[in-house]
């Protein structure tokens, strides 16, 4: 990549200009998003805004078709994703649907070190299955440690898929629709969770794409807005989640309102 400038060793993700298309289809951008150390951004906008796709060339997962993109002071294009990848822990509907039914749950969270969906491998050390074992209780899923996962409610799931993506003791954390499938008792303790997980200045930093602003949990910082590929309005919470970029990005008037850092939105019927 000619012309590509050099990495801010200081920012987690540096996207420039970048663009993601299929065939005659722009998915994503022209986008430009940096995201600094200690941020942990939620990703809001309507279905098919392009924010999956966006977190993929965050994970890795995906080459942006235009644009720079650097990730953990990484060019992608320049550098081998192969050792790029085990830095960036990464949770998705995708991941949890490869995930063999019979897996026990100890086995897939100290798997995530070695990058194997479903192949149980025999030499992991003690210290592997400690740390295991501490990233279930992170999340309060230790109790579920000898279950096999198909067994595991969709609550349950979501807990130890975000316990195998911290096992690696990522540099970045990208959750891709954490509390989606949750009933209100499920969602509300994985937002505690995450509300936790955010307020340790030990965790990485963090991403979280979301559908309901109800599930941004306190203690996140930034905001970034989706519509159409592209970014309506990107920046702190506390300046950008507003009902006018709200109702811009989902194009319909939203009336908003927010309580001990917790936010709440509907339409206005007015
Ligand atoms: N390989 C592909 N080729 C063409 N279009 C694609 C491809 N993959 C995704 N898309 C389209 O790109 C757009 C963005 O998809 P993406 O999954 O990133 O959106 P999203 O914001 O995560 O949506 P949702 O909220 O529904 O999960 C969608 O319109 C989708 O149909």
């Amino acid at each position: 990549m000619e012309g590509v400038q050099e990495p801010d060793p200081d920012l987690l993700i540096e996207f420039d200009n970048v663009a993601l298309r299929r065939g005659r289809n722009t998915l994503v951008g022209p986008l430009s998003w940096h995201v600094g150390p200690g941020e942990r951004w939620v990703i809001l906008g309507p279905n098919g805004a392009g924010k999956t796709s966006l977190l993929r060339i965050a994970a890795a997962e995906l080459h942006p078709t235009s644009g720079s993109a650097h990730i953990l002071g990484e060019t992608l294009g320049r550098t081998d994703v192969s050792e790029l990848r085990p830095r960036i822990g990464l949770s998705s509907a995708a991941i949890a649907q490869r995930v063999p039914s019979g897996e026990r749950v100890a086995d897939l969270v100290v798997s995530a070190g070695y990058a194997v969906l479903g192949r149980w491998r025999e030499q992991y050390d003690d210290i592997d299955h400690d740390r295991a074992r501490e990233m279930l209780a992170a999340i309060g899923a230790d109790h579920l440690v000898d279950r096999q996962y198909g067994t595991l409610s969709e609550g349950e799931r979501k807990r130890v898929l975000i316990a195998r993506s911290l096992m690696t003791d990522p540099e970045l954390l990208l959750l891709d629709e954490p509390a989606a499938g949750l009933d209100l008792g499920g969602r509300e303790d994985l937002v505690a969770r995450l509300a936790d997980l955010a307020g340790d200045d030990m965790a990485p930093g963090i991403v979280l794409i979301t559908h309901h602003v109800e599930e941004v949990p306190q203690g996140f910082t930034h905001v970034l807005m989706l519509r159409d590929g592209t970014d309506v309005a990107q920046g702190p919470l506390s300046e950008v989640m507003t009902a006018e970029n709200l109702s811009e990005t989902f194009a319909q008037p939203i009336v908003l309102s927010a309580e001990d850092g917790r936010y709440f939105a509907r339409r206005d019927r007015r």
